[in-house]
């Protein structure tokens, strides 16, 4: 057991939408210790995508805080964000028309990283993904499954400690997951990082997580009582 303070600390999370009428998320509470794989998992509308979006400052919490590496999201945004990174809902933005090296190079930019120094890096991830001889290739020529692993490489290849991500597996044929949720374990295991990752699929949960934090579906239209006859 870990004494470092948690990587990432979510503290009585509330999201409604609508004007109050779906609540998204409703007083969540967890911590993801550095170095642990921590799986949220929950049907279709359990609130993930909203939990990772909250951590990432994406969407604002009605209620309740969340510090990334210690700093709060909210009082101090660029500092807590320059520690993480994210794959958001089974794709990052990935440039179409820029090959996967080129890619991988420009978010690693985007990050602050030198993208002539982390070639190498490059080299070892797309190799661990099994892409290495697609790298030349514009992003927009390949399979589903290959931009999905583009997706999850650039995240990678930017070096934040903290990565979040949400559904990795989606759309994807069982072949396709299988070799995804290996090359994830094994980049995990090989990169030091702490991992917060979204599924509705239990398997994708069980075989990459260390720990899992189980959501439910609790968004629901509140009916005002003078809707009722
Ligand atoms: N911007 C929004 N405006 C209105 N309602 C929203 C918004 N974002 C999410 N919701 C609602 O909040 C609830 C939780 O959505 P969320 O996307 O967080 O769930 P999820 O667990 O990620 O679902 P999925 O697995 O389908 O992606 C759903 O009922 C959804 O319709």
């Amino acid at each position: 057991m870990s004494n470092d303070a948690p990587d990432l600390v979510v503290d009585g999370l509330t999201k409604r939408f609508d004007d109050g009428a779906v609540t998204a998320v409703d007083d969540l509470s967890f911590t993801v210790e550095p170095g642990s794989v921590v799986g949220l998992l929950g049907p279709n509308g359990a609130g993930k995508t909203t939990t990772i979006k909250s951590i990432l400052g994406l969407v604002i919490p009605d209620s309740g805080s969340v510090e990334v590496g210690g700093v709060d999201v909210h009082d101090r945004p660029r500092l807590a964000h320059r520690q993480i990174d994210a794959m958001l809902e089974g794709a990052r933005n990935n440039y179409w028309r820029l090959t996967v090296e080129e890619n991988l190079r420009y978010f690693a930019g985007i990050s602050g990283l030198d993208p002539d120094a982390v070639l190498e890096e490059c080299d070892e991830i797309l190799q661990r993904f099994e892409i290495d001889e697609k790298r030349d290739e514009v992003v927009r020529n390949l399979s589903r499954g290959m931009k999905q692993k583009v997706s999850l490489a650039s995240v990678l290849v930017t070096d934040a400690s903290i990565v979040c991500i949400d559904e990795p597996t989606l759309g994807l044929d069982v072949e396709s997951t299988r070799q995804l949720k290996k090359e994830l374990r094994n980049t995990i295991d090989q990169q030091d990082m702490t991992v917060l990752l979204s599924s509705h699929d239990m398997d994708v949960i069980e075989d990459v997580c260390d720990r899992v934090i189980i959501m439910h579906a609790l968004a629901k239209e509140i009916v005002d009582s003078d809707g009722w006859s």
